[in-house]
């Protein structure tokens, strides 16, 4: 266990905004909070990374390291016109870090961005300047990684980007990492845990395929030949030219793909689709 929240609750000028949340993460673990605009993932990583304290609650950290938090809140705070090195060299000196320019150079790889470019971040990416804010946050060597909606802005290949750094790092470095989203999509493909959050509360937790599996409403599965598919055909498939939405249990899923494979149906991916509705309705 790297970090146990229990019970945090937050009011702000008498309105609850976190009502009773706990919340953990181990080692090498990648937990992602979901919820709309205003859940209050955001009042929640603020007081994880001791920035706000709660009303009530407690929050423990099982670390041995000086800093054992790490993180980008909202938005990746950069001195636009410095370039990446000084703003590294800044970060650095500020929490008293002395780092030689070989180090630097090394916490600029660690995160995929080019060692030796001398222009000004204001010319950079998002994705560029969510993995520099991700080197800053590293520069302590925390053991929990707190991201809050890192993928905002990002195109769908700076998401797929960020998600195999995000991945590394928890593997690599063996640190917990916690990421908040309002698309579960971008949490389902690099979370092992999810938490669900709505009005302040966790309504819905578990590990990411459970989640998907109890809350999955249609698949859509691609094959050249799926009108063949007489097993496919009794789920009253909604029919493309080489696909076919089905709703089905998932429990069935793996009995369907079976059959598909005995009738020689070339299935190239099952897609599960999940049902927003059914995941933001639980009350845990
Ligand atoms: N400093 C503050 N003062 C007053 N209200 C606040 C403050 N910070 C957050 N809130 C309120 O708390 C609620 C939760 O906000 P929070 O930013 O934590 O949600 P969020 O899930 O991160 O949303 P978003 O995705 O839009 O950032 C909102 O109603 C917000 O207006």
């Amino acid at each position: 266990m790297i970090i146990k929240a229990e019970n945090l609750s937050k009011i702000y000028h008498g309105i609850t905004v976190l009502d009773q949340v706990s919340i953990s993460c181990t080692e090498g673990n990648i937990c992602g909070v979901l919820g709309a605009n205003g859940a209050g993932k955001t009042t929640l990583f603020r007081i994880l990374m001791g920035l706000v304290s709660p009303n009530s609650g407690t929050v423990k950290i099982y670390s041995d390291t000086v800093k054992p938090m790490g993180g980008i809140i909202e938005k990746p705070a950069l001195y636009e016109y410095l370039n990446a090195y000084e703003n590294l060299n800044l970060f650095a000196r500020i929490q008293n870090l002395k780092l030689k320019k070989a180090e630097i150079g090394e916490c600029l790889h660690a995160v995929g961005l080019p060692v030796g470019r001398k222009d000004a971040v204001k010319n950079y990416s998002m994705g560029m300047k969510q993995r520099l804010s991700i080197a800053i946050a590293l520069l302590n060597n925390p053991s929990c990684l707190v991201l809050d909606e890192p993928f905002s802005g990002l195109d769908p290949m700076g998401i797929e980007e960020l998600r195999r750094l995000i991945l590394k790092l928890a593997k690599e470095r063996n640190i917990g990492v916690l990421i908040s989203s309002h698309i579960i999509d971008q949490l389902q493909k690099v979370c092992d845990y999810l938490y669900v959050m709505k009005e302040g509360r966790i309504i819905n937790k578990g590990s990411t395929s459970e989640i998907i599996a109890t809350n999955v409403k249609h698949y859509t599965i691609y094959a050249k030949n799926i009108q063949e598919s007489v097993a496919v055909r009794q789920y009253a498939p909604i029919l493309a030219k080489d696909s076919a939405k089905i709703s089905i249990e998932s429990k069935e899923v793996t009995a369907l793909i079976k059959e598909m494979f005995k009738e020689g149906i070339e299935v190239t991916s099952f897609i599960p689709e999940l049902d927003m509705d059914r995941l933001f309705s639980k009350n845990y």
